[in-house]
């Protein structure tokens, strides 16, 4: 039998896909899964390891499969990783669920995620690489979201309520 996610979340890394994820799953009842989590299990090593030691594109084409299997398996809130988005049959399978993208600016995203080692894509010069990364993806988290939500300045239980009133989705 094939599940489908009540709510997929979507940004950046360090956005609070995580930490809004979990408090939303709670309020909702429901299970929390993140890809990037699945992906750690099943491969035994950490996502650095895992593009240090094969490259973005082996670590692209994991993430791809993890994806589509979290998206019919799992039934309550998903997060994806950060660049699943960059895929454009990931995106195709996202149109008819209910997808959050979670937003940040730049200077909210480098007060957040700093200088850190295990997000690969951020080790060095995070100001200009995070407007780069937002550049080429701002488009591609609007294109594939049902309901986007600003996370600057809020804390996680604002952006909960703000998201559960956007998706219309009732408490349990
Ligand atoms: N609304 C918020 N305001 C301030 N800090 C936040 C907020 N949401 C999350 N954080 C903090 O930002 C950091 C990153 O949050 P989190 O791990 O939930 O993001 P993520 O999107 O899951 O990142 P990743 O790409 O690593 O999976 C954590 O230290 C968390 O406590
Ligand atoms: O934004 C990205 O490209 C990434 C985000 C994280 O969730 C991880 O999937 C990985 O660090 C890559
Ligand atoms: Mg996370």
């Amino acid at each position: 039998m094939t599940a489908a996610p009540t709510v997929v979340l979507v940004g950046p890394m360090g956005v609070g896909k995580s930490t809004v994820g979990r408090l939303l799953a709670d309020r909702l009842g429901v299970g929390y899964r993140d890809t990037d989590d699945d992906i750690v299990t099943a491969q035994g090593r950490t996502i650095a390891e895992i593009f240090v030691d094969d490259g973005e594109p082996a670590f692209r084409a994991i993430e791809k499969h993890a994806v589509s299997r979290a998206l019919t398996e799992h039934d309550g809130v998903l997060a994806l990783g950060g660049g699943s988005i960059l895929d454009p049959d990931t995106r195709a399978l996202l149109a008819g669920h209910r997808v959050l993208y979670l937003s940040m600016d730049v200077e909210e995203a480098v007060r957040r995620t700093g200088l850190n080692a295990a997000r690969p894509l951020l080790a060095v010069n995070p100001r200009k690489q995070w407007r780069e990364l937002m550049e080429a993806r701002r488009a591609l988290y609007e294109g594939v979201a049902t309901a986007v939500v600003a996370t600057d300045r809020r804390t996680p239980e604002e952006v909960t309520q703000i998201a559960l009133d956007a998706l219309e989705l009732k408490e349990a």
